[in-house]
């Protein structure tokens, strides 16, 4: 039984201890443990209490002065058409859109949307709540109750949010959140549809051999639906608000409507984040996701195939997932968007990695998932404007993105130190394997999945160009995976066997990492305006 001493010490109640210690030594002859002197201490304990009294009544008092109120950085300026918008005013418009975001398009009343935690009881709402129409006599049950809004929360509130709530949630030894993706992990491109109408009918590709499979309006609107009725009936939602395309000219709106802290956390880390001045002005999106990517599609449903659903109607603005979970689906349909949306303004969308040598020459990363553009592009000799997604106008170039998305898989610290450091608190890491007590990664261990990811804000790879723009490319760099041999290693390319090879877009699909070889055009060119190689 260990007690303390008369002066202090640590000591052992046994009468062998006893006499170790006044031998001068502790039990089995080790060093004593030493301890301060208990009477001075409890002297200046006394005297601490008197002189530093707690500023507080009451633990809840306590906990109120731990938290100060966030401000935006800069005063908060009334935008010249709204004249002297107020704070409270602000808000209410905020919360209406995010409001009308929600609504349902057949019934007349919806829950009533506040901001905040539930959990926060003793925190009223910020603002009262504002129901999606004027209150009728149909009223339903689901207009009785509320949905609370985390509203663009910080990385630490994501956190947890996810370890309280979200199962499979951990921080791991580095500070990342490790998360998993339910059954998905991966994404389902034969799950997805796009809304072929008047306004894509022209524009898109449809018919064999296209990739965009087709749906109707309707059916996109049942699917809607199902997706706002599961986000209402949840007690919160997280709403993200955010940007897309660093070129300021060009860049559009985006909110991504989610009912987990890890799709929101994920979001954060991939599209760009706004400053708090530029979302007091934020406005309407651009373009809308509802991610209710726990609850199944309805198979009943015309053009389902299976319970998992990715729709995209582009004249709506508006992107709906059901039964999948797996993140990568809302950065990659942004994309899509992004494709759709950036050829019509004369600008070229790109699929590949970028990164600017210290002389300012700009490379392009061409190539399919998995044949190395986050990798290639994430060089510690070279800056890096992306790893996946670019627009190329008369401006030069621009990330689409504000974070990378990496694979994990046999990553290390010597292979990829960039990617592997960047691996700290705020990244999210998907469907990796832990230390049950450690928390150290085995990034060698694919029992979830083979596609383990991190998912990490761009600046956290230390060389990243910020803004992440450049000017027009000097290199194009074309990756293939090729299992075979069929190519050789490395080709040097003229401008029309540049544009051959990439509309050929050979990639060998059946591969594990450790088999791929990679295939490497490089070919000094000398585009300078997007709409040559749109051309091709
Ligand atoms: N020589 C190599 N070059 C690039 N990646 C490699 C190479 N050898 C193995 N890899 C692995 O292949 C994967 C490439 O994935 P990634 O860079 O994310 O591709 P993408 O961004 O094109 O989807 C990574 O897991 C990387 O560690
Ligand atoms: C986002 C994805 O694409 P990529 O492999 O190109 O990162 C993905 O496959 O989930």
């Amino acid at each position: 039984m260990a007690s303390g001493g008369a002066n202090g010490e640590f000591s052992f109640s046994s009468s062998t201890t006893a006499a170790a210690n006044r031998a001068g030594s502790g039990r089995n002859g080790l060093p004593k443990i030493q301890t301060q002197d208990s009477a001075k201490k409890a002297e200046d304990l006394c005297y601490d209490d008197s002189a530093t009294p707690v500023k507080a009544q009451t633990l809840d008092e306590l906990h109120s002065l731990q938290k100060k109120r966030s401000t935006p950085s800069t005063p908060i300026t009334a935008p010249a058409a709204a004249g002297n918008q107020s704070e409270e005013e602000r808000q209410r418009q905020q919360l209406q859109s995010i409001s009308a975001s929600l609504a349902s398009l057949t019934r007349e009343t919806g829950p009533k949307v506040v901001k905040g935690d539930p959990a926060r009881r003793s925190t009223a709402p910020k603002v009262g709540h504002v129901e999606h129409y004027a209150p009728s006599i149909s009223v339903t049950d689901s207009s009785l109750k509320f949905t609370h809004v985390l509203y663009n929360l910080s990385p630490a509130e994501l956190y947890e949010q996810a370890i309280k709530y979200e199962k499979g949630s951990f921080i791991t030894s580095t500070g990342a959140l490790a998360t998993l993706s339910g059954a998905k992990t991966g994404r389902s491109p034969r799950d997805k549809r796009v809304v072929r109408d008047d306004t894509t009918e022209g524009d898109l590709w449809w018919g064999k051999g296209s990739p965009n499979i087709e749906m109707d309006e309707h059916t996109f609107m049942v699917n809607r639906e199902r997706a706002v009725d599961y986000l209402n009936s949840l007690d919160k939602v997280f709403v993200n608000d955010q940007f897309l395309n660093w070129d300021p000219e060009h860049r559009i709106k985006v909110r991504i409507v989610s009912a987990r802290a890890y799709h929101s956390l994920f979001m954060h880390n991939m599209c760009i984040r706004a400053t708090p001045e530029e979302l007091e002005n934020f406005g309407t999106p651009d373009f809308t996701i509802y991610n209710a990517g726990q609850f199944p599609c309805n198979r009943y449903t015309h053009y389902m195939t299976s319970s998992t659903s990715i729709d995209l109607n582009l004249g709506r603005r508006e992107m709906v997932i059901l039964g999948t979970q797996y993140a990568g689906e809302m950065k990659k349909g942004l994309f899509g968007v992004m494709h759709y949306l950036m050829p019509l303004r004369g600008i070229l969308s790109l699929h590949s990695g970028c990164n600017m040598g210290k002389d300012g020459d700009v490379a392009l990363f061409f190539g399919l998932s998995g044949t190395g553009k986050t990798t290639l592009s994430t060089d510690h000799n070279r800056y890096l404007i992306g790893d996946d997604e670019h627009c190329w106008s008369d401006n030069g170039v621009s990330n689409i993105e504000g974070g990378c998305y990496a694979k994990c898989i046999d990553l290390s610290a010597e292979k990829e130190p960039d990617i592997f450091n960047a691996i700290k608190f705020g990244t999210v890491l998907e469907n990796v394997v832990f230390d049950e007590h450690t928390r150290q990664v085995d990034y060698s261990d694919k029992s979830v999945t083979e596609n383990t990811r991190a998912a990490y804000p761009i600046e956290y790879i230390p060389n990243a160009k910020l803004p992440c723009v450049g000017p027009h490319p000097k290199n194009v760099i074309l990756l293939a995976c090729d299992a075979f041999g069929v190519l050789p290693p490395v080709s040097r390319l003229n401008l029309a066997q540049t544009m051959y090879h990439f509309i050929s877009g050979y990639t060998a699909l059946v591969l594990l990492p450790r088999f791929r070889s990679f295939f490497v055009v490089s070919c000094s060119c000398s585009f300078t305006r997007p709409n040559r190689l749109t051309k091709c």
